[in-house]
């Protein structure tokens, strides 16, 4: 993808990203997003007893695609709209307007598909926190209605691969980190073998090793499982380390799209990928992210 940002007219230069390339075919395109709206009714002012709402914008009008066994990154400060688009991509929210589509099924009208092939791993992941986490991911095989045995084999390999001790697997999650906790969530997400992984802020709030721990992981499944690979993070690091491609997101749109190096490109000779992210978003990353 050529990455073609005009001259600020306005603070934000503007990309086009809209068709994939001709040359793809749907074989090779794992998910293409069109015109993709989702808002919000929130309350916006008014009295206790005469509440007024407005309708406010989580995705606004995005369209990329995701090829076939690439890693791709949304990069965007705290409420820029990344879960949403993530929850959009994975059937959890009906897109407003637009399309989804997954290896060109609609995520919409084709959902029972969809969901056979992708699976999403969030920071918010629910779980029995009393029960351990061996408790937890049989529960959710026998609702995906897997082998108990084949399920459990398949947590363990993710597991140990993501580095964390088999005694862990017998513990109440409640005793265990949040890196911990992480972990046995891209577990869950594994026991049914996705094609498609959608992963919001994978490695947030993680201590250095399990950061690493996680990101090995990913890259693995790209190169060794040809999974396609669709993750939000706020780190400019990670995405440069593991993203072939990546969108800069603000306020719901979609602001630039390329390479780490085509990015960095836009904000000129020598600069940092966290540059040309303040230059074309206006924003500065680092500190949306401690407001
Ligand atoms: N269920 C909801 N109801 C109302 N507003 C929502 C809802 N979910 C998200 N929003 C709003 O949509 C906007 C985008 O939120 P979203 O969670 O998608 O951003 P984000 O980039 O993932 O943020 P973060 O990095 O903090 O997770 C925010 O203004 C948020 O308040």
């Amino acid at each position: 993808m050529t990455v073609t940002a005009s001259p600020a007219a306005s603070p934000r230069a503007s990309v086009d990203m809209s068709a994939p390339n001709r040359d793809l075919s749907a074989r090779e395109i794992a998910l293409d997003v069109r015109n993709l709206v989702k808002g919000f009714r929130k309350r916006s002012g008014g009295t206790l007893l005469r509440p007024q709402y407005a309708e406010s914008r989580a995705v606004d009008d995005v369209s990329f695609h995701v090829r076939r066994g690439e890693i791709y990154g949304v990069l965007g400060p705290n409420g820029s709209g990344k879960s949403t688009l993530i929850r959009a991509m994975s059937t959890l929210l009906i897109p407003d307007q637009g399309t989804v589509s997954v290896f060109g099924l609609d995520v919409v009208r084709d959902e029972a598909q969809v969901r056979r092939l992708l699976n999403r791993v969030s920071v918010d992941a629910a779980f029995y926190k009393k029960l351990s986490p061996r408790e937890n991911l049989l529960y959710s095989a026998q609702l995906y209605g897997l082998d108990r045995h084949v399920a459990e084999e398949r947590a363990l390999v993710t597991l140990r691969r993501l580095g964390l001790k088999d005694k862990a697997f017998q513990e109440p999650l409640e005793e265990m980190s949040r890196g911990m906790q992480q972990k046995v969530a891209i577990a869950r997400a594994f026991l049914t073998s996705p094609i498609v992984v959608l992963l919001d802020e994978p490695t947030t709030g993680l201590d250095p090793k399990s950061r690493r721990d996680v990101q090995e992981f990913v890259l693995e499944l790209r190169d060794v499982h040809d999974a396609t690979i669709i993750l939000t993070t706020h780190d400019m690091p990670e995405a440069e380390r593991l993203c072939d491609r990546i969108a800069f997101i603000s306020g719901g749109k979609f602001v630039a799209e390329g390479t780490a190096e085509q990015l960095r490109a836009l904000a000129g000779p020598g600069r940092t990928l966290e540059d040309a992210f303040i230059e074309l978003t206006g924003e500065d990353l680092a500190t949306e992210e401690t407001a």
